[in-house]
């Protein structure tokens, strides 16, 4: 196992009617600016359940955080909380409010341009706002992370940031408050959450026992999730284990003394920028296409995959191989989640352009070893045409 370090304050409150729970979290004298996304927030009934908690407390709120967020929209809730003297960040919703509000946190107090905090990865901020989440889709796992992407309309840019300050202080994780999710959406967070595992799990041994495990664990159990919870969406169980899953994927956990290869989320991110195709699908065209173009590089973990996750023992090794790699690509189809560019007329052209933003953003050397040159990249997009 390598050396590692873990850190995660978070606390974790769990379950229906949690929400209500926000009102120990918060000191009477906080000053609470509530941020959420479009309309499903109001509609749902998950902002009046906020606002009742908050009780007499002074706040305000910030609606219209986009998907995939971006530094515009983000600037101008800068603008308010620097002006009203707010003193704490309550992010409602999905990974684009959550992330949204941790560049919020860092941007209030930051003195220079605040998009410099994106350039240094998180380096360059030294102090941010408190905040805290209620989370209403699950797949992130932002809710429990210190991680941030934020895109930037002027320039496409999407970029992520990395700093332990904005940790949340808390999460509400009340699975009621993803019912009105629509199926994609769940879906795309089943898919997202399956992705997130794997970037911290298939790579190579590195006798990481508990983190195999616990990650085997994980998509043992998203492969049972997914076609279920298209079968029963209302069932309150499965809503729970996704939620809990989702944040357990990416809270720093299974990834703690173990390589990690995010080439998949660095492609995605670009696809994502140019095309404005949800996270999650993104993920689902790069995974199946890296698995097939480093599948020398992940060969003992993919044989580990196939046997603990997929059950596949017999056959040759090739053969189990091609065969975990099929069983996934196929996973992703049976949910309704195209594996393949082709099914958003991306083609060669969309390739080049894919490759050339990676270099401009430094996506030079990807993957557990560093070697997922743009070469690399370009045959895993390729290997997804
Ligand atoms: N911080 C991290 O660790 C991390 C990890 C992976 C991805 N991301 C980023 O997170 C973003 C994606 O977040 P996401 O997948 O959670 O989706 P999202 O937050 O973008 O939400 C997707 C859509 O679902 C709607 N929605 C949210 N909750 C709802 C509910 N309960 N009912 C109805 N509609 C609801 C939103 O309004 C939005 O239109 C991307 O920008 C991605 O890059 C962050």
């Amino acid at each position: 196992m390598q050396n590692f370090e873990f850190y995660n304050p978070t606390r974790v409150l769990f379950g229906k009617g949690m929400i209500a729970r926000l009102d120990e979290q918060l000191s009477p004298e906080a000053r609470v600016l509530v941020l959420y996304g479009g309309s499903s927030a109001e509609r749902s009934g998950t902002l009046n359940e906020v606002r009742a908690a908050l009780g007499n407390r002074t706040f305000r709120e910030f609606g219209g955080i986009e998907a995939n967020p971006t530094y515009e929209t983000l600037m101008k809730a800068v603008a308010m909380v620097r002006a009203e003297n707010l003193d704490f960040l309550l992010a409602v919703g999905g990974g684009s409010v959550m992330d949204g509000t941790k560049f919020v946190a860092a941007a209030v107090p930051y003195e220079g341009e605040p998009w410099d905090i994106l350039v240094s990865k998180g380096e360059a901020a030294k102090t941010a706002l408190p905040l805290g989440t209620v989370v209403t889709l699950p797949a992130t796992g932002s809710e429990m992370n210190c991680l941030s992407v934020i895109s930037r309309q002027s320039t496409g840019d999407k970029l992520l940031f990395s700093n332990p300050l904005v940790y949340p202080r808390f999460s509400v994780l009340d699975p009621m408050r993803t019912m009105s999710l629509p199926m994609k959406q769940v879906i795309n967070g089943v898919v997202d959450s399956f992705v997130h595992v794997m970037e911290q799990y298939m790579t190579y041994p590195v006798d990481g026992m508990a983190q195999d495990r616990f990650s085997e664990g994980l998509l043992s159990s998203l492969v049972e999730i997914g076609p279920r919870i298209i079968a029963t969406p209302d069932d309150y169980d499965l809503r729970s284990n996704l939620m809990w899953v989702a944040t357990l994927a990416l809270n720093g956990l299974i990834g703690a003394g173990v390589p990690h290869d995010w080439t998949t989320h660095m492609i995605g991110h670009e696809i994502t920028a140019k095309y404005h195709i949800d996270h999650a699908r993104t993920l689902a065209m790069v995974f199946p296409a890296l698995l097939k173009v480093r599948r020398a590089e992940k060969r003992a973990k993919l044989l580990q995959y196939a046997a603990r996750v997929w059950n596949l023992t017999e056959g040759t090794e090739d053969e189990r191989i091609d065969a975990v790699i099929r069983k996934t690509e196929e996973f992703f189809e049976n949910l309704g989640v195209p594996t393949r560019l082709s099914a958003y007329d991306i083609g060669a052209e969309g390739i080049n352009d894919l490759v050339r933003q990676l270099e401009d953003h430094g996506m030079t050397h990807l993957g557990e070893n560093g070697d997922v040159t743009l070469d690399v990249s370009r045959r895993i997009l390729e290997a997804a045409a």
